[in-house]
C-alpha cells in the first residue's frame, strides 16, 4: 500500500491549467522526485497534498485510505509536512517563536530549544534560535523552514527547492538526513530543478510537463540531458562561447578587506554561504543602504538613493523575489513601476499606463514568463516565473552596471541558460555585472572574476581560470589570507577559457 496515492487531479486558475489530470504514488522510505520546467504545476500539486490548495476534481488516498485534505493543518495531523518555496516565517520574531508557533502546543518553548539544538547539531547547521528572522539572509530563513518541518517528525515531507540557498556542503548535510528520514520509512516529496542533486538523491522522478505527467523515471538510469529534455520537451540551450574584455573601471567599493571593482564588460562572482555579508554588500553597492566607500567612473556616489543610482545607469536585483524583486499582490505592469519609473511616467509625474503595460509584455515575451498576462498579479506567477520577470525587467532597462542575486534561483534548466545568455549578452553589450550567488557551478559559467564573502570579510579576487571549486570552496571558510589579490586595476587581459556547455546539464 501506496502512503500516498493521487487519482486524476485537476486544478484550474483563470486562464491556466496548473494540473490537468495528474496520478501518483508515493512510497514509504523512498525518495520521490518532482521534475519538471517553471509553471509545469509542481508547486500546485504539492500544495494539494498540504491541504493549502483544494483541487477542482481527482482523489487522494492516505495509507491506503480515501481523504479530503481541507487544510494545512489536517495535513500535519496526518504526518505530512512541506518546506515551502516562498517563507512562511514572522519576520518580527525570534527563528525559536517562529519554530515554536509552527509546532504542535504540546511541546514547551524550552522543548522546543532543545530539539532545534539536537537538530542542528545533527545537520551541522548554524542556526541562531534568539535572531530574529528579519535580520536573517534568504538562505538562513530557507534553515528554519527545513528545521521547523524536520521537528514535525513527519511520516510525509514535501520539500520545494530545498537547496536552492544552500551551499554544496550544506546540501550534502541535507542528503545525508533526507537518506536517514527515508531509511527510517519516511516517504520524501523533492522538488528541484538541479538535475544533479536528483540523480543523485532521490529513488524515483515523475516529470511533469504543463500540468500533466509525462514519464516516471529512475533518475540514477538517467544522464542530465535525458532528463532534461524530458522536462523540456526538447534539447536544452547552451551557452555562447565567452567574446568580451575587460573595458574601463566602472563600479567600485572599498571593504575593510578588499577592494571590489567592477569593469566594462566582465562579470565579477561573489561567492559565500547565503548571511555571509553579501546582503550588506549589495545594499551598500544599491544604495540601501548610505556610505562607504563607493564609487561610479570615479565619482563618490556613496550618498546618492537608489532612485538616483538607477539613473546612472545601475540597476539590480535583490534576493527576495517577493516583497522587495516584486509587491504579490500588483498587477506584473504594475511591477514594473517599482524599478522603471522614469521611463514609466511623465516630468510632472503621470504615470504612463500603456507604457508599462508594453514593457511588462516585452519582459514576458523576450524572457518567456509563463502568465496569462501582464495584468496577472506577480503572487499568480510560479516562483521562478516570477524570477524571470524580475530579472528581466532589469536586463530590459539596458544597464551599464547590473548587480545581481541569485539570478537563477528557482528557476529551470531552460530558462536558466536563458537568462545566462542574457548577463552574459549585456556583458558583452559592455555592461558590468556582479552576480551573487551560492551555486558554484552558475559562478564558474559566467564569471570572469570571483570573490568570495565569509563573515562579513570580501576575499581577494582571483581570475576564474586561475582557480578551481575546490579552492573557492575553501575560501568560504575564511581561508584566503596567504593569497595576493589580483582585482586590482593592473589585472592583465587573459584570454576567455573555452565555450563550456551550461553546466546543470553537462552528463
Ligand atoms: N494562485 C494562483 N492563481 C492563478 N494562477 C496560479 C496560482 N498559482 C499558480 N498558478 C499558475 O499555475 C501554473 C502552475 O504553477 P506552479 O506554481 O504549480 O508551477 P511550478 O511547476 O511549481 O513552477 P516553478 O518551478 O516555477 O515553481 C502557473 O502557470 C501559475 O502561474
Amino acid at each position: 500500500m501506496s502512503r500516498l496515492e493521487l487519482h486524476d487531479i485537476h486544478k484550474h486558475y483563470p486562464n491556466v491549467i496548473a494540473n490537468d489530470g495528474i496520478s501518483l504514488r508515493v512510497e514509504a522510505g523512498r525518495i520521490h522526485a518532482l521534475l519538471g520546467e517553471n509553471g509545469a504545476g509542481k508547486s500546485t500539486l504539492m500544495k494539494i497534498i498540504y491541504g493549502a490548495v483544494q483541487p477542482d476534481s481527482g482523489t487522494i488516498r492516505w495509507k491506503g485510505e480515501a481523504i479530503t485534505l481541507r487544510s494545512p493543518a489536517q495535513a500535519r495531523a496526518l504526518g505530512i509536512a512541506m518546506v515551502f518555496q516562498h517563507f512562511s516565517l514572522f519576520d518580527s520574531l525570534s527563528v525559536l517563536d517562529n519554530i515554536w508557533l509552527g509546532l504542535s502546543p504540546q511541546w514547551s518553548r524550552a522543548e522546543v530549544r532543545q530539539r532545534l539544538t539536537a537538530l542542528c547539531q545533527r545537520l551541522k547547521l548554524t542556526l541562531d534560535a534568539d535572531a530574529l528572522v528579519d535580520t536573517l539572509s534568504v538562505g538562513e530563513r530557507q534553515r528554519v523552514e527545513i528545521v521547523r518541518a524536520l521537528l514535525t517528525e513527519p511520516e510525509l515531507l514535501i520539500l520545494d527547492e530545498p537547496t536552492s540557498v544552500l551551499t554544496p556542503q550544506a546540501a550534502q548535510d541535507l542528503f545525508v538526513l533526507l537518506r536517514q528520514l527515508a531509511s527510517e520509512g519516511c516517504a520524501i516529496v523533492y522538488i528541484s530543478h538541479k538535475l544533479d542533486e536528483i540523480r543523485q538523491l532521490c529513488d524515483v522522478c515523475t516529470v511533469l510537463r504543463a500540468g500533466r505527467v509525462v514519464d516516471e523515471v529512475i533518475p540514477a538510469d538517467c544522464d542530465n540531458d535525458a532528463l532534461a529534455r524530458l522536462m523540456l520537451g526538447n534539447d536544452p540551450p547552451t551557452l555562447p562561447p565567452r567574446q568580451s574584455g575587460r573595458g574601463d573601471l566602472r563600479l567600485s567599493v572599498t571593504t575593510p578587506t578588499a577592494r571590489l571593482e567592477l569593469h566594462a564588460g566582465e562579470i565579477v562572482g561573489i561567492a559565500g554561504v547565503s548571511g555571509s555579508g553579501q546582503k550588506a554588500l549589495m545594499a551598500q553597492l544599491a544604495g540601501e543602504t548610505a556610505g562607504g566607500a563607493v564609487q561610479l567612473d570615479g565619482r563618490d556616489i556613496a550618498r546618492m538613493s537608489p532612485q538616483q543610482r538607477r539613473r546612472l545607469g545601475i540597476h539590480w536585483v535583490p534576493e527576495e523575489r517577493l516583497g522587495r524583486g516584486a509587491v504579490p499582490p500588483l498587477s506584473l505592469h504594475d511591477n514594473t513601476l517599482l524599478t522603471r519609473r522614469d521611463d514609466l511616467t511623465t516630468r510632472q509625474g503621470w504615470i504612463l499606463r500603456h507604457k508599462a503595460l508594453t514593457l511588462a509584455q516585452r519582459v514576458i515575451k523576450t524572457f518567456g514568463v509563463k502568465a496569462p498576462s501582464a495584468s496577472t498579479s506577480a503572487q499568480q506567477l510560479s516562483g521562478g516565473n516570477l524570477q524571470k520577470f524580475i530579472v528581466g525587467r532589469e536586463i530590459d532597462a539596458a544597464p551599464s552596471v547590473l548587480l545581481v542575486s541569485q539570478p537563477t534561483w528557482g528557476v529551470d534548466v531552460g530558462a536558466a541558460s536563458h537568462i545566462h545568455r542574457a548577463l552574459l549578452a549585456l556583458r558583452d553589450q559592455g555592461c558590468a555585472l556582479l552576480v551573487v550567488s551560492e551555486d558554484l557551478t552558475e559562478l564558474f559559467a559566467l564569471s570572469d572574476r570571483i570573490h568570495v564573502m565569509a563573515n562579513g570579510r570580501l576575499s581577494p579576487g582571483v581570475a576564474c581560470q586561475d582557480t578551481t571549486m575546490t579552492q573557492i570552496g575553501a575560501w568560504m571558510s575564511g581561508l584566503w589570507d596567504s593569497h595576493r589579490d589580483d582585482g586590482a586595476d593592473d589585472a592583465p587581459q587573459r584570454p576567455h577559457p573555452p565555450m563550456k556547455k551550461f553546466p546543470h546539464v553537462d552528463a
